[in-house]
């Protein structure tokens, strides 16, 4: 089995979507490229599936911009390609892209050293298709990977739901779980957990599944939500997400639950803001930021309700959404919102103080330091 490390632009130019590529990618102030985690020790999620089944798209779609269009031009992967996502710099990790026909039986695939560095697994199965395969494939997988790495986390897309009715859908959700569960119980392994997603490239749904996969790696997670709510409930705010700008991933969000359209809105005021701020906000000579720490933008939607952006630092931002009443009181939600960001930079400070240089935990996503040379006060 051959590897290759895919070479940023080498297959894609990244001009499609709303924004570049290379924007706002790049290492923390007064940070090094030598003291970045090398690629070997950033943990990694792997995408598994039967042939087209969608995983390279979904690579491409989410982590580098391609309009979902495009993705119909896609070649087959013959290799593992191995993808280092560091252009958020905040989550660090490696995206290893699996070619469809992979044997496991084949004695050249190294499956130890593959899954045993590996914190999450996306299996793929294409639901417009026949999944009976697909789903032999998966509970061939999930007990090869489990038996050497019973600490990885197994997430099911059940991927191209765009061409499926609500109740088509529905079904074969649930006809695919039982019948998971049934195989892994039938080879005794009723343990594994999977997780099930719907999704597709055709809309933000491959985006909030992919944010919940990438926060099961974030050992912060509860910390970050408890944030959250201390802030939603002492500013009056709805609903606030913590976004991974130019991946569009969550990486956090409050305890209330999730629906769609207040998800997808968010992102697309992130679009909006970063589309306006490269071609009004940033000159020339400085290196393009997605960020800086005077970003901030408000939008009054005609139903009465306010999404409001704060730049949490070069990486993150936080995006709000609240009634326009409530946001009378901006100074306190102002306020609120400073000290909220001096609680995160010192959540991860803390981290960082605590994991030495080179012991990052493989199964979890590398977060690097997020303080902003400014004070944050
Ligand atoms: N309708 C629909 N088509 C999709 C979606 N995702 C991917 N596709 C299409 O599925 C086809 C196969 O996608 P790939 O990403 O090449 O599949 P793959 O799993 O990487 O395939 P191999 O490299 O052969 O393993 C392409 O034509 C994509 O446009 C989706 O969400 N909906």
């Amino acid at each position: 089995m051959s590897y290759q490390d895919e070479e940023e632009g080498a297959t894609f130019d990244g001009t499609a979507g709303s924004f570049p590529k290379d924007f706002g990618y790049g290492l923390f102030d007064g940070e090094s490229e030598g003291t970045s985690s090398s690629s070997d020790q950033k943990p990694r999620i792997l995408l598994m599936g039967l042939r087209r089944s969608g995983k390279s798209s979904i690579q491409k779609v989410v982590f580098h911009k391609m309009s979902p269009n495009e993705t119909l031009f896609l070649e087959s992967t013959n290799k593992i390609v191995k993808d280092d996502i560091n252009n958020s710099s905040f989550v660090q990790f490696q995206i290893w892209d699996f070619p469809g026909q992979i044997d496991f039986f084949d004695a050249s695939f190294d499956y130890d050293m593959i899954f045993s560095g590996c914190g999450a697994l996306i299996f793929v199965i294409d639901a417009q298709d026949d999944y009976i395969d697909a789903l032999h494939k998966l509970n061939l997988t999930v007990t090869k990977a489990y038996k050497i790495n019973p600490s990885i986390k197994f997430e099911v897309f059940i991927h191209k739901v765009d061409g499926l009715g609500d109740d088509f859908k529905m079904e074969s959700q649930r006809d695919i779980h039982q019948r998971t569960a049934d195989d892994l119980n039938d080879s005794g392994y009723d343990q594994i957990h999977l997780s099930f997603h719907l999704t597709s490239i055709y809309d933000h749904s491959i985006f909030e599944a992919f944010s919940k996969v990438v926060q099961k790696l974030i050992p912060q997670l509860p910390a970050l939500e408890n944030l959250l709510n201390i802030l939603n409930t002492n500013s009056a705010i709805e609903k606030s997400f913590l976004f991974d700008v130019v991946s569009k991933i969550y990486i956090a969000t409050d305890s209330t639950p999730v629906d769609m359209q207040s998800y997808e809105l968010c992102c697309d005021m992130i679009d909006v803001v970063i589309d306006v701020s490269w071609i009004y906000g940033i000159k020339e000579e400085q290196e393009p930021a997605a960020l800086d720490d005077q970003s901030s933008s408000l939008i009054k939607l005609n139903n009465g309700t306010v999404l409001y952006l704060r730049e949490v630092n070069k990486f993150l931002a936080l995006v709000c959404i609240l009634r326009e009443d409530n946001f009378e009181q901006k100074g306190i939600i102002d306020y609120n919102f400073l000290c909220f960001r001096d609680a995160i930079q010192r959540v991860f400070e803390l981290r960082n103080k605590n994991n030495s240089p080179g012991t990052s935990t493989a199964s979890n996503v590398a977060v690097t330091n997020t303080s902003n040379d400014e004070s944050s006060s």
